[in-house]
């Protein structure tokens, strides 16, 4: 393009910057798939069958699901190296800078056993490590043994007896699976974009990841989970919604968990997990913060609306009770959203590397202008 013909856009909004098969976002009429069926019609579904079909492009045979589960479930593992890496990572240290730092250090299997060749193998590698991460630095941020996966159990069954040393019930699982497989894809996203960019230097696939997580990380993008709840926390009780959103606005403080780039309408994802929540929070504790959060929607549907605005409900603002009610703590969710996003990652991975292309912007300066060279002292 020339320098004339340059567009200028310093966020991206509404700019086209590549295609994909892998997910369709609708934001005017908030509709979201996965390769063309509807996130509605996936809840139910096992888990990793979703993710098979995110990545491949389509439902696994009953061999490969086998093979899938035994992968996922042999890598859940830790390693003694990978546990010896891990106790060197500061316990206090936020779960998402953990895992954007240990994931390029994965040591990453050498041979296939998918059949879909190298790279796909390492990202499910990680995907499985992921979820092995995530529960034993919580263990030992506890000063408690990291625990293993067992055999045959599912993964989030495993995940949650890892991370709480008790198996979860049958209900609590089937939440978790819902939940994950309602983050696990968004196409062009920040942080999946920030894995494109990563993926199109030919850099491998675990620097793609390790990227994309760290763009997850910000409170505009996945650590609105952690701020939205942090906030229904600090508000305390539902009738102090009103007041403190009133307050955010004549601030220009955002209100995490609302608003959202492509969707015009609620995310259908919110439309799914505000019912879950209201089945899960039933404990006083649980129950206050959920209404806590009901009551800061309802608020800031009033106050945007009388400013002629509509913003929504996105996927973050209820899943935090979600999450709350399984004993997730606060600063584990933004980890737990990698966890299932990871998919939708390597699905991109894969997808941009079949036609790969640099991705890289053009600036506009605005610094001093060029100093006119000495040609004398040449
Ligand atoms: C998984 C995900 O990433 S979902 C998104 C998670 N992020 C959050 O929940 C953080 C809170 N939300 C936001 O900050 C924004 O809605 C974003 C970043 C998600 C989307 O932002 P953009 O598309 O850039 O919209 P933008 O920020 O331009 O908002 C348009 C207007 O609505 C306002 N607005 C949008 N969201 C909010 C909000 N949550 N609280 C208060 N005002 C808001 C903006 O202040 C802006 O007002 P203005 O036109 O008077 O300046
Ligand atoms: O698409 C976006 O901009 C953010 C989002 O909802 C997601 O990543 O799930």
């Amino acid at each position: 393009m020339s320098e004339n013909s340059s567009l200028f856009s310093a966020d991206l909004a509404g700019v086209v910057v590549g295609e994909t098969a892998i997910s369709d976002v609708q934001g005017d009429s908030g509709l979201l798939s996965y390769r063309g069926i509807d996130i509605n019609d996936l809840i139910g579904t096992p888990f990793l069958h979703v993710a098979w079909l995110v990545i491949f492009g389509d439902w696994p045979t009953e061999a490969e699901k086998r093979n899938l589960r035994t992968f996922m479930c042999d890598h859940a593992r830790l390693t003694h190296p990978e546990q010896d890496l891990l106790g060197h990572v500061p316990r206090d240290l936020h779960p998402m800078l953990m895992l954007q730092g240990v994931v390029p250090l994965l040591q990453m299997p050498e041979e296939e056993t998918l059949g879909k060749g190298l790279d796909a193998e390492h990202g499910l590698f990680i995907a499985a490590k992921i979820s092995a991460l995530i529960a034993a630095h919580y263990r030992l941020s506890q000063n408690k043994v990291i625990l293993h996966p067992t055999a045959g159990k599912l993964r989030h069954d495993n995940f949650l007896t890892m991370f709480h040393g008790k198996a979860p019930s049958r209900e609590q699982v089937r939440m978790l699976d819902a939940a994950q497989i309602l983050q696990m894809e968004h196409s062009f996203n920040a942080g999946t974009f920030a894995g494109r960019v990563c993926a199109s230097t030919l850099a491998p696939v675990q620097s793609s990841i390790s990227a994309s997580i760290g763009t997850l990380f910000g409170r505009l993008h996945g650590g609105a989970d952690q701020a939205a709840l942090e906030m229904a926390m600090e508000i305390g009780s539902p009738e102090k919604a009103e007041a403190y959103v009133q307050e955010c606005l004549a601030n220009k403080v955002k209100i995490m968990g609302m608003g959202h780039r492509e969707y015009r309408t609620v995310d259908p994802r919110a439309k799914i997990l505000k019912p879950m929540a209201m089945e899960l929070c039933t404990d006083p504790e649980s129950k206050n913060l959920l209404d806590t959060l009901v009551a800061v929607e309802a608020a800031c549907q009033k106050e945007f609306g009388s400013r002629g605005k509509e913003i929504w409900a996105n996927v973050e603002f209820y899943k935090g009770a979600v999450f709350h009610s399984l004993g997730i703590p606060t600063h584990y969710f933004t980890a737990m959203f990698a966890m299932a996003r990871v998919f939708g990652y390597v699905a991109h991975f894969l997808e941009f590397r079949q036609d790969n292309c640099l991705i890289r912007p053009r600036a506009a300066y605005t610094g001093k202008p060029t100093a006119a060279r000495d040609q004398s002292a040449a």
